[in-house]
């Protein structure tokens, strides 16, 4: 095989994203995963479980449908018709992505790899053939914790076996209330599933803002969630029928348990060590400030790095590391800048959905200014709910003492889309000041952020005086 300029193992959304880049700089570049091209989002994380979601709120229109003047009959639904439309949308993004690397040039190697150095340097092993990088990126992501669960596909899942099922579960016990756990709450109650969703700490969501938390846990035990926080399983068994685990006093019964209590980095059995690579406590690779590794001519990016597991800080490590090694050969002048953990926008797509960037009240310490618009008093936001339904959600600011907006954290429906605004608020660091001249569209969700700035600034509209 010839030398590559870069060797990236695993395509998720940081080794995938590099490679583009990499070759719309004019390198050459080899790409090497032993599942399809995409990773853990496309095929097995963001986009098939908000397939499933949006399929369970379709479902629930439906069941709402009379309290918006529409008669309509739910006949049922069809876990194999969603795992369909689901698959059918993952297949087109395949599709698409492996266009796109074949048109870049980029060579894929279907094939499990490894790292390993000699004298002359990093190169990856995979399928008895070594590829040789003059840099080499490890972005080979992150699996489920277990517990030691003995996780069966059938009755104890993780998020991949629970979105393969092929019939929906009468009872589901969910482990776990971060985002995945609070997420199969949400769309398995609505498609229908009684859902018990156990948290060990006091509340759901631990990053979010505390107020968020407990909106999020009212809805979703008005919805019919049996949330428990502050909670242990213990003893769980499953047989053919059921699976059973012990609550304190009560024995919880299922047909299915998720364990969604977090993922571990995809780091063991690369030879990383061997080639020099230092691994942090938690398994994450150690990078410094450039994502460089401790062996040489070695990167690393995406859910290996301790951080934030999200794609699209995968997105943002692959392009900057691309970007970076391009530099380094003198292909690009500037010299790219990493965009910070703090700066990543987070959404849970429940219902209510959650979606914050930056700061919470909290970290940015008791002098900070905060305000909270109620979406009761947004057009759009009530138009978005059932009649009858009481929460709204809320938009809350973060500020410096008279200075940028620090944080953005949004509770209500359809609210995922409206964090692009807030990550540019926080990213420019712009204050209520500099930005309450911008006309938001009427009515739209976006003009609650304009109202929240307004309130900052001093001048609210449509808020109490
Ligand atoms: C259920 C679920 C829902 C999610 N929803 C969202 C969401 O809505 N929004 C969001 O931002 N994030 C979401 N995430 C997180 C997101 O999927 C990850 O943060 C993202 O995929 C990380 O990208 P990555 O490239 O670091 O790793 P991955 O996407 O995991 O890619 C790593 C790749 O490396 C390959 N690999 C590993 N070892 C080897 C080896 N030895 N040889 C060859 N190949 C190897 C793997 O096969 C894999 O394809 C979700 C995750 C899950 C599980
Ligand atoms: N919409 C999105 O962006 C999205 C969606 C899904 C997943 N993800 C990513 O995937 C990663 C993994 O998600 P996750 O929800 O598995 O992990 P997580 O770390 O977000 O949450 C795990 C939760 O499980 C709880 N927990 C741990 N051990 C427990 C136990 N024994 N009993 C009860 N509760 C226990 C923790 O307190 C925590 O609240 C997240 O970091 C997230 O970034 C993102």
């Amino acid at each position: 095989m010839p030398d590559f300029d870069v060797v990236i193992l695993g395509a998720g959304s940081a080794g995938y994203s590099c490679a583009l880049r990499a070759a719309q700089l004019g390198l050459s570049v080899a790409l090497v995963d032993d599942t399809p091209v995409g990773g853990t989002c496309l095929h097995r994380g963001c986009i098939p479980t908000k397939a499933w979601l949006h399929a369970a709120e379709v479902r629930r229109t439906v069941v709402t449908a009379a309290a918006f003047g529409i008669a309509a009959t739910l006949e049922g639904a069809d876990a194999a018709g969603v795992r369909g439309y689901a698959d059918s949308v993952v297949d087109q993004l395949h599709r698409g992505l492996r266009g796109l690397l074949a048109g870049r040039g980029v060579t894929t190697v279907a094939a499990r790899g490894r790292l390993v150095t000699d004298g002359a340097g990093p190169a990856i092993l995979a399928d008895g053939e070594l590829y040789r990088g003059g840099a080499v990126v490890i972005a080979t992501g992150a699996s489920p914790i277990t517990l030691g669960l003995g996780i069966d596909g059938k009755r104890l899942l993780t998020s991949e076996d629970a979105l393969r099922l092929d019939t929906l579960p009468r009872r589901a016990i969910v482990l776990g209330g971060g985002v995945i756990g609070v997420e199969f709450a949400s769309l398995w109650r609505d498609l229908g599933v009684e859902v018990v969703l156990v948290e060990a700490a006091e509340r759901l969501l631990l990053g979010e803002e505390p107020g968020h938390s407990r909106i999020l846990t009212k809805e979703l035990r008005a919805r019919g969630v049996d949330v428990r926080l502050g909670a242990a399983l213990e003893d769980v068994t499953a047989t053919d029928d059921a699976v059973t685990a012990r609550l304190g006093d009560e024995t919880l019964t299922a047909d299915v348990l998720l364990v969604a209590v977090g993922r571990r980095p995809a780091t063991q059995g690369l030879g990383l060590e061997d080639a020099g690579i230092t691994l942090g406590d938690s398994g994450h690779v150690q990078v410094d400030e450039r994502l460089r590794t401790s062996a040489r001519g070695v990167w690393a990016a995406g859910d290996v790095v301790a951080g934030p597991q999200l794609a699209h800080r995968g997105y943002a490590h692959g392009i900057f590391l691309a970007e970076q090694i391009a530099h380094l050969r003198g292909r690009l002048p500037v010299r790219p800048t990493l965009p910070a953990d703090r700066d990543m926008p987070r959404i849970t797509y429940s219902s209510l959905q959650l979606a914050s960037v930056g700061l919470t009240a909290a970290e940015a310490g008791q002098d900070a200014q905060v305000v909270d618009y109620r979406l009761g008093g947004n057009g759009r936001a009530l138009l978005l709910r059932s009649p009858g339904e009481r929460e709204s959600g809320v938009v809350r600011l973060v500020r410096r003492p008279d200075g940028p907006i620090v944080g953005v954290h949004l509770i209500g429906d359809n609210v995922a889309e409206l964090v692009a605004e807030g990550a540019l608020l926080v990213g420019w660091q712009a204050t209520p000041d500099d930005v309450a001249g911008i006309v938001h569209a009427h009515p739209t969700l976006g003009e609650s952020i304009a109202e929240a700035n307004w309130a900052l600034a001093g001048r609210g509209l449509h808020t109490p005086a």
